[in-house]
């Protein structure tokens, strides 16, 4: 799978950066292996401040998908929660508000640090490959005419 011509955002959240910096690292090389081109990266302060970025990005001419990288990890009381389920929620909603993939590289909720640390390259890799999977195959929707036989888009 090439993500030849595609052209990607990343929002990664500071908190946990010690964390996210790294699934960064990942995501910024397995874009470049799958050939897609990473046209910006913003840092916003945790993943519930996500969405607005994602909305500015999502608005860009030049932005084919928005991969999103975070790690929630559980605090004391269930905050955490608050921070990882309603922004996926939004994620959603702004995805299929622009007709744009926005994938989830959001560790958490309830992940211990050491889970989190686990769970870098996969959930960065992913959402990666996700939003370049998402943005060939969308396309190839765009494109079908009339349909007589069952059309298989993979
Ligand atoms: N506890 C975590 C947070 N919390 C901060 C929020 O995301 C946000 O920055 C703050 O509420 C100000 O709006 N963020 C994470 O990314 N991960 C956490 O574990
Ligand atoms: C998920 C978070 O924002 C985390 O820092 C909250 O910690 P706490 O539940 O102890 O307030």
């Amino acid at each position: 799978m090439q993500g030849k011509s595609i052209r990607l955002g990343i929002v990664v959240a500071e908190f946990n950066y010690d964390i996210t910096q790294l699934m960064l690292q990942k995501a910024l090389s397995h874009a470049k292996f799958l050939n897609a081109e990473v046209k910006v990266v913003i840092k916003v302060p945790g993943t519930f401040d996500m969405p607005l970025a994602i909305k500015k990005l999502l608005e860009k001419d030049f932005i084919d998908a928005v991969v999103t990288l975070g790690a929630v990890i559980k605090g004391e009381t269930k905050h955490d929660e608050i921070v990882a389920s309603q922004t996926a929620r939004k994620i959603v909603d702004l995805s299929t508000e622009f007709n744009k993939p926005v994938t989830l590289g959001i560790i958490g909720h309830g992940a211990t640090h050491e889970q989190a640390v686990e769970r870098i390259e996969e959930y960065a890799t992913r959402a990666v490959e996700a939003a370049i999977k998402l943005v060939q195959r969308t396309r190839k929707i765009d494109e079908l005419k009339e349909v007589k036989e069952t059309v298989i888009i993979d």
